[in-house]
């Protein structure tokens, strides 16, 4: 030691050299003399998390985060800085490994990494990339690989980027909310994790699919990026797995339940009401129990709408009137194609609900075809046939369970399963929303051989890719060259030889939930109305030509995403203003709206889309 410290003192001045020996000598006791310096900051809240000096990311005590102005900025779960490095090494040799061994998911998430960065440095560059590549990179930000990236988020997690209230900021929310840097907030994409497409419970990852959804927000609907405000609201998690992994970045305790949790989302509803009372709030991915009672609570009180009942039965029904349109028949023929949905959760009945709804107006509105379009529908879950028979049948699907009656001449009963029911009803559709890769089974597609359909529809509408109920591959191989095939997740078409296409078509709510949110901001709609709803599956229905769905091209290419969300934003806004729910849009009063003519309307959203171009920054004394 003497040795060393007489070479080094030709090099450093006594005081320096006398730290660096205490140092090498007692690491722990100099540090920690160190580290208890105060450092005096200027910059508080989110300044902070982005200074590279001073940001500790999930590390931040609580009491920090709540004298810094960050509570709310970062996943609830405070870790050490060991578990921070633990987390960042896992992942660093599991890129490794993925890199050596090949699986498939590794290149997407290596894109979804790459734009994650650029999305972090610089926002325009990042939307302008989006926009101009959206085919290619939908499936990255969004379904499928969002999945990927929600499975595996508190080993992605980098910077933060949105809101996240647990269930342990209750008294604190109102407050809390005022951290966020934004003035103004004109879309909230929320999630509590509980059901991330169809993977189950993702606790706090599940704030993927919020950012996600955003990022169609902005590049499909020109919703400034500065005004949208992803949230995780982290209640807990019933998955087992992420309960015992020490690098889980949420609250490690099962998910609250009953009116301590609505509490939480009430708590959260009033806060984010109060700070932006124009806010528009998408609820995302809530498991469907909670879907429906929350959709029901709120819809009369604020702008809010849940994208998996509402958003997806739109998507829905314009997809099922494209699939009568491709049989050369007209729309109004609606109401004679026999149904078989698989999946009996938020989003499949939302479906039913809808398309039944809208079968039924078509027959003249009353309870003679408010019957009949029910009796279209068979509803099989992962009990079989959904039947008035069930024991203990949810309040939600008991509308639409096969009455006693019908069910002896059709020669079914209670529990039937899948493919004995597509044996039975021949349908002209089956669609899937039961998140069960590979329902459609090559039996299932024989069966539907039988179909009264002389262009049988297939919607294989579960996310990620692997959840879809078929692949376009099995529908055309079983069925041929008429079959028309939607699925939730991008598939390429398929080539039927002799120079035969089969169209495969993505039938994704991300058709609609944008507009559906452009349109509400632009008309300053008090609430989300069925028929704004309606008005906009309808628009998406209208939007494909003739010629395009008789080659079984049922929805548009995402290429056009961005002149489908305008188109169905104007035609939100119109409803909008029909029915007298719209209150304006900052100089646009609601009696010029209602004067606007179609084309007018259209120009009117158009030009409040935002575009990722640089503005001119001017620099101001405070
Ligand atoms: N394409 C799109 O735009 C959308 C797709 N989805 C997808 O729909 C799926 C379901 O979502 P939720 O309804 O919220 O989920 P959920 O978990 O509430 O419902 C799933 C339903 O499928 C049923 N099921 C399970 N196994 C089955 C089987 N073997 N046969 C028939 N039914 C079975 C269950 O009983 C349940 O009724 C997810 O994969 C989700 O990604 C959801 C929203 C939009
Ligand atoms: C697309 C969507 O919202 C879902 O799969 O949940
Ligand atoms: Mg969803």
């Amino acid at each position: 030691m003497a040795s060393i410290s007489r070479n080094l003192r030709r090099y450093f001045a006594p005081d320096r050299l006398r730290r660096l020996l205490l140092l090498s000598q007692h690491p722990r006791e100099y540090v920690t003399a160190e580290c208890h310096r105060p450092v005096v900051l200027h910059k508080r809240g989110p300044d902070i998390l982005h200074d590279p000096w001073f940001n500790r990311g999930t590390a931040f005590s609580m009491t920090e985060r709540d004298r810094l102005g960050i509570r709310g900025l970062l996943p609830p779960n405070v870790v050490s800085s060991q578990q921070q490095i633990d987390r960042f090494m896992l992942d660093l040799i599991r890129l490794q490994n993925y890199a050596r061994d090949g699986p498939s998911d590794t290149y997407p998430l290596a894109k979804w990494r790459i734009l994650n960065r650029l999305h972090d440095r610089n926002e325009t560059m990042y939307y302008k990339v989006l926009i101009n590549n959206i085919e290619e990179y939908a499936p990255i930000v969004y379904t499928p690989t969002v999945g990927l990236v929600c499975q595996n988020y508190s080993g992605l997690f980098r910077r933060p980027r949105g809101m996240y209230f647990s269930s342990e900021d209750r008294g604190e929310m109102m407050s809390m909310v005022y951290n966020w840097p934004a003035d103004q907030v004109d879309m909230i994409v929320v999630t509590d994790g509980s059901r991330i497409l169809g993977l189950g419970d993702l606790g706090v990852q599940g704030i993927g699919i919020a950012i996600g959804k955003l990022d169609l927000y902005v590049a499909a609907a020109g919703i400034n990026p500065q005004r949208v405000l992803p949230v995780m609201i982290d209640v807990g998690t019933n998955n087992e797995k992420l309960l015992k992994d020490p690098l889980y970045l949420g609250l490690q305790e099962h998910r609250l339940g009953g009116d301590e949790y609505v509490s939480v989302i009430d708590e959260f509803m009033e806060a984010v009401f109060t700070r932006w009372p124009n806010v528009i709030v998408q609820f995302e991915d809530f498991q469907s129990k909670w879907a429906f009672r929350l959709l029901q609570r709120y819809r009369k009180t604020y702008r809010m709408f849940n994208d998996d009942v509402q958003g997806t039965a739109g998507v829905a029904i314009a997809g099922l009137l494209g699939a009568v349109r491709a049989q050369g028949r007209p729309m109004i023929d609606f109401p004679k194609q026999r149904i078989v949905v698989a999946g009996a959760g938020s989003a499949g009945i939302g479906v039913v609900n809808a398309a039944s709804r809208t079968m039924a107006r078509m027959l003249g509105n009353n309870d003679v075809a408010f019957e009949s379009a029910r009796s279209q529908f068979w509803i099989v879950d992962a009990h079989g046939l959904i039947t008035e028979d069930r024991a203990d049948i949810d309040p939600d699907a008991r509308p639409f369970a096969r009455r006693k009656g019908e069910l002896g001449h059709q020669g079914l009963s209670e529990g039937a399963s899948l493919v004995e029911v597509v044996k039975k009803v021949k349908p002209d559709v089956i669609l899937g929303l039961s998140a069960v890769g590979g329902l459609f089974s090559k039996e299932v597609l024989e069966a539907l051989k039988d179909s009264s359909s002389s262009r049988p529809a297939i919607f294989a509408m579960s996310n990620p890719t692997k959840n879809a109920e078929c692949t376009p591959g099995e529908a055309f191989s079983i069925l041929g060259e008429k079959a028309i095939f939607a699925s939730g997740s991008p598939f390429h078409d398929v080539d039927l030889g002799d120079g035969k296409i089969g169209h495969s078509n993505q039938g994704n709510n991300m058709y609609l939930f944008p507009g559906i949110g452009l349109g509400t901001l632009l008309s300053g709609a008090r609430l989300i109305s069925d028929g704004m709803l309606q008005a906009a599956a309808e628009r998406l229905a209208s939007y494909m030509k003739e010629e395009e769905v008789l080659q079984g091209i049922i929805y548009p290419p995402i290429s056009r995403i961005r002149d489908i969300t305008k188109e169905v934003a104007a035609a939100v806004v119109r409803e909008a203003v029909a029915e007298d729910l719209a209150e304006g849009y900052r100089e646009m009063d609601a009696r010029e709206l209602a004067r606007l003519s179609e084309e007018e309307t259209i120009e009117y959203v158009k030009t409040n889309m935002w575009s990722p171009e640089y503005p001119t920054i001017i620099y101001k004394a405070d």
